[in-house]
């Protein structure tokens, strides 16, 4: 079964596998399928790092795990998966985060290869970083859909991971989506967790209730107005919406009322979110807006008319009841699934999603519209992430046998472009951008801000915000001067003091690093008056000279073409990036907030 045998590959590729160590980030759809073909092709010496247990919806593409793994470390099972094809390979499998203090700068110069098959750009920015510092070349891959993407980062002869301002990640607060929305996706979001807790698969981190720990309301968050009636009627914090739902057999005016009418007084109870903002208006069943309107004439497509409220409380009515039928035609304990080509579900979160626009005065879209929004859904496709993890191996060979330069960026096609081609690889490297903030030898960004208001505290928080640190430390260059300690009591007695008071003026550069990813940058002090927060500026948004090729690329999804320099990109028509869809890591330090992915969408709870 394994290839390691006399006449697959030459005597010197042989020797180079037989010697060489190399570590996989991600034990998910790409990691485990790179796992396979590294023990199959006879690397000896491996080490995997995921900090996920396996979960059931992981199955169906990652095939080193079976029903009997459900819950179990994802590393550690892909280990043990993986060796039952090759037993004479030495595996080591840590169920930990990549961000974790174990694996500093020194861990990572073992290897001759890292290889990651990550899902977030926190995790990814990480070991980019960690790779820098050691010198060790890094395969990076990606997915999104049937397209793909495996990119080679070499310190000082291609882009590093954070080469290119990358597009900002859709994230929304959860206190946002429950409590405050204020555009018509936030309803579309709350929408599509509505559907999951009455019909889908149940999950805590998509609860649609008024958000009774939403730091802006702190104090008298559902204080006084919710009286005995309603909690008659369904408190929103002792039932689980399902629960409820299912007692009152999914009565559409019952629930109508709870989710637009109680749950709104609640919300309208928290005083506070309502001092600057118009505060929402709970409906009635019996006197909805619209109700005696006929509808207005529409000379589009039906789907691309925008339905009155009265009309979304009855297709709110028809819908919920055609999914309680299909729900309860299941087997027990089992769920839906939401899908936007699925009549009922998406009527269901069209006319949710509106009914809640028009509550928070927020405009109401079309069917249409919502279901571009609500659908933009990535699948993990099991065949792309084979076919990428297939090309990082032959990557890791190239690099091995010593012909790192040939290991150009390659790009998996989602259908073969009009030059027959499915895996689209670019003609050079890509050079490293002299302005990257994280690998041009004199590194540099300016933070703008008021420092007459930014705190220390604030500083902190721009530094691992903005530049993806873990833990800052900053000192005055040219004085050595530590105004911002990592270690815990050092410098916390200043965290609310500005940095004007701290001694700190308009140009002043602090030296910042971060001791965990051995990773220094310059940080500028940049006076703006009117800034309320702050804002980093690099000159990475400078466009760079042409790139060799003639077309500007697009962004994902056939975006406007980005700014910057010239990111790896293929020769066709249609142009992809591989999109990140998640931020939910953990770090050794748990960020304040924690992140959760919804489908596309990243939800950030307060
Ligand atoms: N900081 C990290 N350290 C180690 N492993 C990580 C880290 N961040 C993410 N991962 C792992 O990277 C893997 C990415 O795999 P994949 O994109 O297939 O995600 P998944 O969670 O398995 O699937 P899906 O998100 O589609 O349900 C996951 O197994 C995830 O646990
Ligand atoms: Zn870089």
């Amino acid at each position: 079964m394994v290839a390691r045998v006399a006449g697959v590959f030459d005597e010197k590729l042989t020797e180079a596998i037989a010697n060489s160590k190399v570590l996989v980030v991600g034990a998910g759809g790409i990691g485990c399928e790179i796992l396979k073909n590294l023990v199959l092709t006879g690397f000896p010496n491996i080490e995997i790092i995921d900090l996920d247990t396996i979960d059931v919806s992981n199955l169906n593409r990652q095939f080193l795990f079976h029903k009997e793994h459900v819950g179990k470390s994802k590393a550690q099972v892909a280990k043990d998966s993986a060796l039952s094809f090759n037993p004479n390979v030495n595996i080591v499998a840590h169920h930990d985060s990549v961000i974790s203090n174990e694996y500093g700068v020194s861990y990572f110069k073992k290897f001759n290869i890292v290889m990651n098959a990550l899902d977030n750009r926190v995790a990814r920015n990480h070991v980019n970083r960690m790779c820098l510092a050691a010198d060790v070349p890094l395969v990076e891959t990606g997915t999104a859909g049937y397209a793909g993407q495996v990119e080679l980062i070499k310190k000082g002869l291609t882009q590093c991971y954070e080469c290119l301002p990358k597009a900002p990640q859709k994230s929304f607060p959860g206190c946002t989506i429950r409590n405050t929305p204020s555009e018509p996706i936030h309803c579309i979001v709350w929408a599509k967790h509505l559907f999951n807790q009455l019909f889908g698969e149940e999950d805590p981190d998509q609860n649609v209730s008024p958000d009774t720990a939403d730091p802006e309301a702190a104090g008298d968050a559902g204080a006084s107005a919710l009286n005995a009636k309603e909690s008659e009627t369904g408190n929103v914090d002792r039932k689980s919406t399902r629960m409820w739902a299912a007692e009152t057999n999914y009565d559409p005016e019952k629930l109508f009322s709870k989710l637009f009418g109680d749950d709104i007084r609640y919300l309208l109870s928290m005083e506070n979110l309502w001092k600057k903002r118009r505060p929402p208006t709970p409906l009635v069943w019996d006197n909805l807006p619209g109700k005696d309107d006929s509808p207005a004439k529409h000379s589009g497509l039906p789907d691309q008319r925008v339905w009155s409220v009265s009309e979304c409380a009855q297709i709110f009515a028809t819908s919920c009841k055609a999914l309680e039928a299909d729900l309860k035609s299941r087997p027990d304990g089992d769920h839906l699934v939401w899908d936007k080509d699925e009549k009922s579900a998406m009527d269901f979160v069209t006319a949710c999603a509106n009914v809640r626009a028009y509550i928070f005065n927020i405009p109401l879209k079309s069917r249409f519209e919502i279901k571009s929004m609500a659908g933009n859904i990535i699948p993990a496709i099991a065949t792309a992430n084979a076919i990428v993890a297939g090309l990082a191996v032959l990557r890791a060979q190239n690099i091995l046998k010593g012909n790192i330069e040939d290991c150009t960026s390659v790009y998996l096609r989602p259908k073969v472009n009009h030059r027959g081609q499915l895996f689209v690889p670019e003609k050079t490297l890509t050079t490293p951008n002299p302005k990257c903030f994280v690998c041009a030898p004199k590194a540099e960004v300016a933070l703008a801000c008021n420092l007459k208001q930014l705190t220390l505290k604030d500083l902190n928080t721009a530094l691992k915000e903005g530049l993806n640190m873990q833990a800052p430390d900053a000192a005055v260059e040219g004085k050595g001067l530590v105004v911002l300690s990592s270690e815990p009591g050092e410098t916390d007695h200043n965290n609310h003091k500005t940095l004007e008071q701290i001694g700190l003026n308009d140009g002043c550069a602090l030296l910042v690093d971060d001791f965990l990813q051995n990773f220094e940058v310059r940080v500028r002090l940049q006076q703006e008056d009117d800034e309320k927060s702050w804002r980093l500026v690099t000159d990475m948004d400078t466009p760079m000279p042409e790139p060799k090729e003639d077309k500007p690329t697009n962004g994902a999804n056939g975006s406007e073409p980005k700014p910057g320099p010239s990111r790896p990109k293929d020769d066709s028509d249609s142009d992809m990036e591989i999109i990140e869809e998640d931020e939910g890591v953990e770090t050794t330090k748990p960020p304040k907030r924690r992140r959760i992915e919804v489908s596309d969408d990243i939800v950030e709870l307060c």
